[in-house]
């Protein structure tokens, strides 16, 4: 029999502890520093890698179908891939899916981002749960030279998320609106006719669904930079403040963001509603604090059970921090937690329509249970106007 010729790996990823995984590239060449975490949904790999919230790391995909739907612009959350780059454990296949309009691998390429196939990705997976989240870095190449040691180096020598703002990294460049509701079959996305309720969303990295979320709400939607001041805000005469998703150490946002939100408590009665990093930052501006988890939660099978009603809703994740409940000062308290783990997933001020969650009740990828927390807001806003 001929001999069997073992191809050359054109990706490798080194790990800051000197573990090396050697794969196939494809995507962008190149190499990237990150963290590496996993997440275990079994679907939306477009979704999760156009996450604002993941800039500066690298998602490793539990479930082997990676490629099988292709791309479609229609389920970016935002222009193009964020994340640094992709482990999977079986090379995307050809896609079969009749809203595609690209293939991963093109997508990846034209876009950038590198990605390494076949991969141990339960190995992995271990690893990353028994020792933390790594700092890794990936590289690829056509020819498979690489620089293991400098490659190690990097990933050892980089500085992590913590003290890190990314926020500011992801945010829009100037403000803009949004009407597009949240898609349906047959019609697609629709654009929202009477919206009820005037709400400044505040983009720290907001994922697109959850601006539609808002619109099909009822809520006609504003969206203001990261770094906007209250005075800014307020000018709006907004019903109701929405402090979104995104990335990095929530703590290192405390120049612009954390005492703009304690401003607008101060100075209003605004109902408030924040989903995962606006959600650490509200808790933060309540006086409560922040920690990095191990390896955190990224998946859209967690389940959360709301404190007042004992339900329990399945859940989208996507966080390496999380609120310290224990923290939290009176006058807040916590709503959700999460039945994996015990970890806060939910807080409100007691005397006030403000109130929070860590999990992302607008899916994009992952089930809908949350989305009543859209409605919530609304309800507080139309509270407040009768009162
Ligand atoms: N999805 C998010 O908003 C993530 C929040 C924060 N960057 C974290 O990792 O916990």
């Amino acid at each position: 029999m001929a001999d069997t010729v073992t191809p050359k790996p054109t990706a490798c990823l080194a790990l800051a502890d000197g573990t090396i995984f050697y794969g196939n590239g494809f995507g962008a060449y190149g190499e990237t520093v990150a963290e590496l975490c996993f997440n275990t949904a079994m679907t939306g790999y477009q979704e999760i890698m156009t996450d604002p919230s993941y800039a500066g790391q690298i998602v490793t995909f539990t479930f082997p179908h990676i490629g099988n739907t292709g791309v479609t612009p229609e389920d970016d959350e935002t222009a193009d891939p964020v994340a640094a780059g992709m482990v999977v454990k079986w090379d995307p296949t050809q896609s079969s899916n009749w809203r595609a309009t690209e293939e991963l691998k093109s997508w990846l390429t034209r876009t950038g981002r590198i990605a390494i196939g076949g991969i141990d990705t339960p190995r992995l997976t271990r690893a990353i749960r028994q020792q933390g989240a790594p700092h890794v870095a990936l590289a690829h190449d056509p020819d498979g030279n690489f620089d293991i040691e400098a490659l190690v180096a990097k990933a050892r020598d980089w500085s992590g998320l913590e003290g890190l703002d990314l926020a500011k990294d992801v945010t829009c460049a100037q403000s803009y609106r949004w009407d597009e509701m949240r898609w349906a079959w047959p019609e697609g996305y629709t654009r929202q006719e009477a919206p009820k309720h005037k709400v400044v969303a505040v983009d720290y990295g907001a994922k697109r669904n959850i601006l539609r979320c808002l619109a099909s709400a009822g809520c006609d939607v504003t969206v203001l930079p990261a770094t906007a001041t209250a005075a800014e805000v307020l000018a709006h005469n907004p019903d109701g403040v929405f402090l979104s998703n995104g990335p990095g150490d929530p703590a290192a946002t405390g120049e612009y963001a954390v005492p703009m939100i304690k401003e607008i408590l101060d100075s209003s009665d605004l109902p408030m509603f924040g989903i995962c990093l606006g959600h650490q930052m509200l808790a933060l501006a309540l006086g409560g604090k922040t920690v990095k988890m191990n390896h955190g939660h990224h998946g859209a099978n967690h389940p959360v059970k709301e404190n007042a009603t004992g339900k329990v809703e399945i859940t989208s994740m996507n966080h390496g921090f999380a609120v310290d409940a224990q923290s939290l000062p009176d006058g807040v308290e916590e709503t959700h937690v999460s039945l994996f783990d015990g970890s806060n997933c939910g807080i409100r001020m007691k005397d006030r329509p403000v109130y929070s969650v860590q999990h992302h009740p607008e899916a994009s990828p992952g089930p809908q249970d949350s989305f009543y927390l859209f409605e919530r807001f609304a309800e507080a806003m139309d509270a407040r106007k009768s009162a």
